[in-house]
């Protein structure tokens, strides 16, 4: 064998893209989420690598079966956070040298078809390209376990015809641009918020649900979801940066739970 140079200095592997579709049916009104999960591990698993040592790595197979068997039997499925967090404490919890779980959730938009007017019990559409997005870790590392969960929202396509200048620019002898005091504002909304997991409540499987009983995932999601496009219809727009600005400001004031939020609002230009 060659002599070894350098040395392994970090580690993380998993499966990605595992694509699930979950339906309960309550009598004639069923309940959908389809998701794309993404799980990586960390833990004592530097002899894989360096050692090829394969005893101490759950397969990724094994990753992908354990999140179709988790939409099977969690009781957080249709909370798309509280099922990323569940995720995640299951990998840390059931096995010894796995330290660290980081999941990804990308949760496809399934909205129920109005018929007459009503909300169908059982069929659903597609209606717009928007996704939510939700980040969960759980890390036992230093001996207690501790974690975060992220929400957001992406590719939600918004657009305004009116309430949006763009005037007093810096100008030099590089600018071209014209001032305007009407301009069309048009972005597709990138949204994620660091939710403020409650430190009394231990993180493990079984507090899943008080977790949620405090922070209410859903309810703060639908609330910042609204304050982002409202603020986006409503301001008298000075800039995109303005308008971000007064959106984190209003999304802070209305939920205490959320500990920061990070908005990207590309500019889409229409001339
Ligand atoms: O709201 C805007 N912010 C900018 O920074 C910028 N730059 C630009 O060319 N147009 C705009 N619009």
């Amino acid at each position: 064998m060659s002599e070894e140079v350098g040395y392994l200095s970090a580690a993380r592997y998993g499966k990605d893209l595992v694509r699930v579709c979950r339906v309960t049916r309550e009598g004639n009104t069923h309940h959908v989420v389809e998701y794309t999960a993404r799980v990586l591990l960390e833990g004592d698993i530097e002899t894989s690598y360096t050692k090829a040592d394969n005893s101490v790595v759950v397969a990724t197979d094994t990753v992908k079966n354990t999140v179709y068997i988790l939409s099977k039997t969690s009781p957080h499925v249709h909370n798309p956070p509280a099922f990323a967090l569940h995720i995640a404490l299951h990998f840390t919890t059931t096995y010894p040298h796995i330290s660290k779980c980081f999941v990804d959730l990308i949760s496809h938009k399934w909205s129920r078809i109005q018929v007459g007017g009503k909300a169908h019990g059982w069929a659903f559409e597609r209606d717009g390209e928007e996704k939510g997005v939700i980040e969960a870790c759980a890390d036992k590392s230093s001996g207690k376990t501790t974690g975060y969960v992220k929400v957001g929202l992406k590719d939600l396509l918004v657009l305004k015809t009116t309430g949006s200048s763009f005037t007093n620019f810096h100008r030099d002898q590089y600018t071209t641009l014209q001032e305007v005091d009407d301009r069309l504002f048009s972005t597709s909304v990138d949204l994620k918020y660091d939710v403020a997991l409650p430190p009394s409540v231990p993180l493990t499987i079984e507090n899943i649900g008080k977790i949620n009983q405090h922070v209410d995932f859903q309810n703060v999601f639908q609330k910042t979801r609204k304050a982002t496009l409202e603020v986006f219809a409503t301001d008298e727009s000075a800039s995109v940066q303005a308008t971000m600005y007064k959106t984190a400001q209003r999304v802070l004031r209305e939920s205490p739970s959320i500990k920061s939020v990070t908005y990207a609002y590309p500019n889409k230009h229409y001339m």
